[in-house]
């Protein structure tokens, strides 16, 4: 019998819990069908963890995260919090459980799905194919740089300030992340920044570039400026194989690549730590990158998509289950062939359905492509 694969479950705040819910179907499939067992650990995280505990990441969460195999991570943050002082916000909680479980390499696939072609806001013949994977870092940048704050001045003016920053070996080990991705895509990197404006920016060209050098020759590097790329995403998406960008970058970027999908409820990610020498494994979260939408929450209409195929991409990054991950890719891209949308990808002559007709759908799609 294979030992249990430990999950934590963190579900989070708006549509987190909702779409979650739809992921608990497919574990439940995949341990009764495909003889999947998990442990599964669920936790407080965000506001939720604030009304409960009075912290958007009490101790115990990250003590969860960091025996769990894998954390998969729902969404965090609305209107309720949002009056809390700075270091009280519920984004904390993403923010620490990437930082505590050092989840430096967040891995964000930009696929556009064939019947979706037609939902995406750009002309079908720019977005038909596309496949791009922006691999953002997590743990640096201007998210975690000091000196931050808002301050008075003598005249009496506030001045807000944050502080960006990165040392090269933090550069080095994401850039390794993409260079190594490329090498089993179309083999091409993409760096993004500002070294025209930013010194962190020609430290981070400076050092990608050494990097792809001395250990990537074989792979082809292109440096751009992230204002010029944001452009290009949406002129011609299809340039793009893998995408390398600090943490701000890399934020604004896959959601800007998101809009090429159809909807941020189509993407998932994977945000992974340095694997372990000695015990060969690595600390992984896995979440959507959208947020917990306070406009649609509630409702039961938010697309589950992004938050499945999270779920696929920890079958597949952290137990190597990629016949598995696959099944599940596949059973979603049926589901919308056959003509089911949420709100956020209908179109014209397809059947909106809400958050659980749609994960009733997938599950029903995987038992038909497992009969
Ligand atoms: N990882 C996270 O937990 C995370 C990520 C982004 C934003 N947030 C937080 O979420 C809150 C809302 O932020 P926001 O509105 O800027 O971003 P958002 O991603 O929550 O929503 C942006 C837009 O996309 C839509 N959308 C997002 N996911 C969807 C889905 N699965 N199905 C259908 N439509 C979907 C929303 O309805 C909204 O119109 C904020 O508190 C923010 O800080 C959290
Ligand atoms: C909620 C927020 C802290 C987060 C980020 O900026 O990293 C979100 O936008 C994301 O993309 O995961
Ligand atoms: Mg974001």
């Amino acid at each position: 019998m294979p030992a249990n694969k430990k999950l934590l479950v963190l579900p989070g705040d708006g549509i987190g819990p909702e779409v979650m819910g739809e992921v608990r179907r497919v574990i439940d499939w995949m341990a009764h069908r495909r003889s999947l067992s998990f442990e599964i650990d669920e936790g407080l995280v965000g506001g939720a963890a604030i009304d409960a505990l009075g912290s958007p990441c009490p101790d115990e969460t990250v003590a969860k995260a960091k025996s769990a195999d894998a954390v998969l991570f729902g969404s965090v943050g609305g209107p309720k919090w949002d009056s809390l002082p700075f270091e009280q916000r519920p984004e904390l909680g993403i923010l620490r459980l990437r930082k505590d479980l050092g989840l430096f390499a967040n891995l964000r696939p930009a696929v556009v799905l064939d019947p979706l072609v037609e939902a995406s806001s750009l002309k079908a013949d720019v977005v038909r194919g596309v496949d791009i994977m922006v691999v953002r870092e997590t743990v640096g940048g201007v998210y975690f740089g000091e000196p931050r704050g808002v301050e008075k001045l003598p005249d009496g003016r506030r001045r807000g300030f944050d502080t960006q920053v990165y040392v090269e070996d933090e550069i080095a080990r994401v850039a390794r992340v993409a260079f190594d991705l490329a090498r089993k895509r179309r083999n091409k990197v993409t760096s993004v920044e500002k070294a025209n404006v930013m010194q962190s920016g020609r430290l981070w060209r400076a050092v990608v570039g050494e990097v792809q050098k001395a250990e990537y020759p074989d792979v082809q590097l292109e440096n751009m400026y992230a204002d010029n790329c944001a452009m290009q995403l949406c002129s011609r998406p299809k340039q793009f194989d893998v995408i390398l960008g600090d943490n701000l970058f890399g934020d604004v970027l896959s959601d800007l690549a998101a809009a090429l999908t159809g909807s941020l409820g189509m993407l998932p990610s994977a945000t992974l730590g340095a694997v372990d020498p000695t015990t060969g494994k690595r600390h992984a979260l896995y979440e959507p990158i959208h947020g917990s939408a306070p406009d649609i929450a509630g409702k039961g209409v938010a697309n589950p998509c992004a938050q499945m195929l999270s779920f696929a991409m920890l079958l597949r990054w952290s137990f190597g289950l990629e016949e598995d991950a696959r099944l599940l890719e596949t059973a979603i891209e049926k589901v919308l062939a056959g003509g089911l949308r949420t709100a956020d990808i209908m179109q014209a002559g397809m059947a909106r359905v809400g958050t659980s007709v749609m994960g009733e759908a997938v599950v029903r799609e995987l038992d038909k492509l497992a009969a």
